[in-house]
């Protein structure tokens, strides 16, 4: 295993309410045949980005990858390497290799990485294409209409827009400006970041109503399931005389990593789920969760943190391998100022195209392994 660090700058920050991102540090992931012996029928490339705040540290990053490589021969990997990684305390650096490997073995097959990740799922054939939201941060009321619009222009039909830095009454007054500007046809999603209070976040419920939006993320603070699972039934009322608006969807993101999907499940705290392979573990932990929150009725959504072009390739397959996908928060590439190598995912219309050659995205990667 070899591993190449690399930091990427943002275009500009993107701000939310946990803070700006302003730029994504990590590791590349290599894997071949020559220095890890049996265990690795190609070669292989993986991404371990971590988002300290959502996944382990840098430094934790590299000493779990380091403690997976063999004590006797530094450059093989351990017979048990992957196990060696807990997905909950070391998210991304099991996501780093676990794409190494699994780009290994789909190359090996001759199978895309949704293929192989579908087949391992016991789920039909992936998609060509996969449906995106655009990001849109958390930035004043002018300049999120002014993104929205630009949005559109560029063929997206679903918006994210990230709210709970500023004070409710702005973020109403923002989320109306754009379902304004866009018209009713735009589908509209707002990212909390689990910026308030119960108190709040059912005021901010009860006052979108009206936007139809198609849902608001992670309102509360993740450990809050039961505030969420109340959220979800804010306005409607078995009161059927009276017209009242229809309540809005709550989707869970942070709750993900820090409660875990079965509690979320358990809990009946989400209309949908925002699975982020970099802090879930890895792309099969993301595809198990989304074929096991499908089971249960909850919409899986895939988003990255932000990563480079490699684990973001990584997850337009995750999502490709899910079934009518709703759309995904896979079009980040272009907050990247730089990135590691030409994208091999076009956006177009909405909607990004899946690679269809072995691994991750056939030969596209290969300077970088
Ligand atoms: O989902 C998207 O549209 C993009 C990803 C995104 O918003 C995000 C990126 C980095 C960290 C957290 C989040 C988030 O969804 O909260
Ligand atoms: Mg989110």
């Amino acid at each position: 295993m070899r591993l190449r660090p690399f930091s990427l700058a943002l275009a500009s920050p993107l701000e939310t309410a946990r803070g700006s991102i302003d730029r994504r540090e990590g590791f590349l992931v290599a894997v071949d045949p020559g220095a890890d012996g049996e265990s690795v029928p190609a070669p292989g490339l993986g991404e371990a980005t971590p988002l300290p705040g959502w996944t382990e540290s840098r430094s934790a990053c590299e000493a779990a990858l380091r403690g997976a490589e063999d004590e006797n021969d530094g450059k093989a990997l351990a017979t048990d390497a992957l196990d060696r990684l807990d997905p909950t305390e070391t998210p991304a650096a099991r996501h780093g290799l676990a794409l190494a490997l699994a780009d290994a073995t789909a190359r090996d097959a001759g199978q895309s990485l949704a293929e192989r990740l579908a087949e391992n799922e016991n789920l039909p054939a992936p998609t060509e294409t996969v449906p995106v939201n655009a990001t849109i941060g958390d930035v004043d009321s002018e300049d999120t209409v002014a993104a929205a619009e630009n949005a559109v222009e560029k063929g997206f039909d679903c918006l994210k827009v990230k709210v709970g830095a500023r004070g409710l009454d702005a973020d109403i007054e923002r989320l109306r400006a754009v379902r304004r500007a866009v018209g009713g046809d735009v589908s509209l999603r707002a990212d909390a970041n689990g910026a308030w209070d119960r108190e709040t976040a059912r005021e901010a419920v009860e006052r979108l109503a009206p936007l139809d939006l198609a849902y608001l993320e992670q309102p509360l603070p993740a450990d809050d399931l039961d505030g969420a699972a109340a959220l979800r039934t804010v306005g409607s009322g078995v009161d059927t005389d009276t017209d009242r608006d229809p309540p809005v969807p709550i989707a869970l993101d942070e709750s993900l990593a820090t409660r875990g999907l079965d509690a979320v499940l358990d809990a009946d705290a989400a209309d949908a789920v925002v699975l982020k392979p970099m802090a879930l573990g890895g792309p099969d932990r993301a595809l198990a969760a989304a074929r096991r929150a499908r089971e249960a009725g909850v919409e899986p959504v895939v988003t990255t943190t932000i990563d480079a072009v490699v684990a973001r390739t990584a997850a337009v397959h995750v999502a490709a391998a899910i079934p009518d996908v709703s759309p995904c928060g896979l079009a980040t590439g272009s907050l990247l100022d730089t990135d590691l190598a030409p994208d091999p995912c076009p956006i177009s219309d909405g909607a990004v195209t899946v690679p269809t050659d072995p691994g991750l995205a056939g030969d596209a990667f290969d300077d970088l392994l």
